[in-house]
């Protein structure tokens, strides 16, 4: 690992995790704002949308949230009211929660039309980057000012899981999975070189099911290394944030901060 990543610890979710994922999440919207007027962040599902709540909602949502586009890192091939759909998680813990008279973010969720074709719903979410991020051929790859990430107790991030053909692949900015090991099985995902490749990359990890995980990211044994989510700290070096709870990093030797600055 080049410049390694930093790895938060905070005692508690709610009270010391959420206001320091905040501060960090504010701080990196306003260095995108500065640098172009936009703030594009990508999300993941799982529990993300709740922390992400959590941190953005309380004292107020973010002033500025009409300047944010919000993308998903990856999403279940579902219909957008499905309980599985991690569009559906977002909008019921966070868009839903916006007071109906501020600010609101645009968000891209994928498009419905061709749900049991994943491959087809892949290349239409990268239809939408391209014409979002500026033309494919001006720009080599995508560039999100903040990706958030979950890590599964499998060490996979996004739907990149371990040991999968989707870890190798460079050639397209989305990709689709059919054989997701976590259901439902069809499922798009952004592909390894676009997660790296953003401005900030902040993980968020709680609970005492990601302790052994963890420490196999980190230690980075021959196993732990070549596990997705440490195939980001890799490529994503001291761009990378990690947001844990005590619970989450028990015995990880790695050096640990306990507030963001
Ligand atoms: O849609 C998904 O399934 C995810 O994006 C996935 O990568 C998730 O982030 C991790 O599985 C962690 O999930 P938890 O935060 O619920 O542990």
């Amino acid at each position: 690992m080049g410049r390694p990543p930093k790895l938060y610890s905070f005692p508690d979710v709610e009270n010391d995790l959420a206001p320091n994922l905040r501060k960090y999440i504010l701080a990196e919207q306003k260095e995108a704002l500065a640098r172009h007027g936009k703030f594009r962040v990508g999300v993941s599902g799982g529990s993300l949308p709740k922390t992400l709540s959590r941190a953005l909602l309380a004292p107020n949502p973010p002033a500025s949230l009409d300047k944010w586009e919000i993308f998903f890192v990856d999403e279940r091939c579902v219909p957008l009211d499905h309980d599985d759909s991690n569009y559906k998680a977002l909008k019921n813990d966070f868009l839903d929660q916006l007071p109906e008279d501020g600010p609101k973010p645009k968000v891209f969720p994928i498009d419905e039309t061709a749900l049991d074709d994943p491959q087809e719903v892949a290349d239409q979410y990268e239809q939408t980057l391209v014409s979002t991020f500026a033309n494919r051929d001006s720009v080599k790859l995508p560039l999100f000012d903040l990706i958030l990430l979950g890590c599964g107790p499998d060490g996979h991030t996004a739907s990149l899981f371990p040991d999968h053909a989707l870890l190798r692949a460079t050639d397209a900015w989305v990709l689709s999975i059919t054989d997701s090991p976590k259901p439902p099985p069809g499922r798009i995902t952004l592909s390894l070189p676009i997660l790296t490749h953003a401005c900030a990359i902040a993980f968020v990890a709680t609970g005492g099911g990601k302790k052994g995980i963890l420490k196999k990211i980190f230690e980075a044994d021959d196993e732990g290394r070549a596990l997705p989510s440490a195939l980001v700290n890799e490529g994503g070096g001291d761009k990378v944030s990690w947001f844990c709870d005590s619970a989450a990093v028990e015995g990880v030797g790695f050096p640990k901060r306990t507030s963001v600055i």
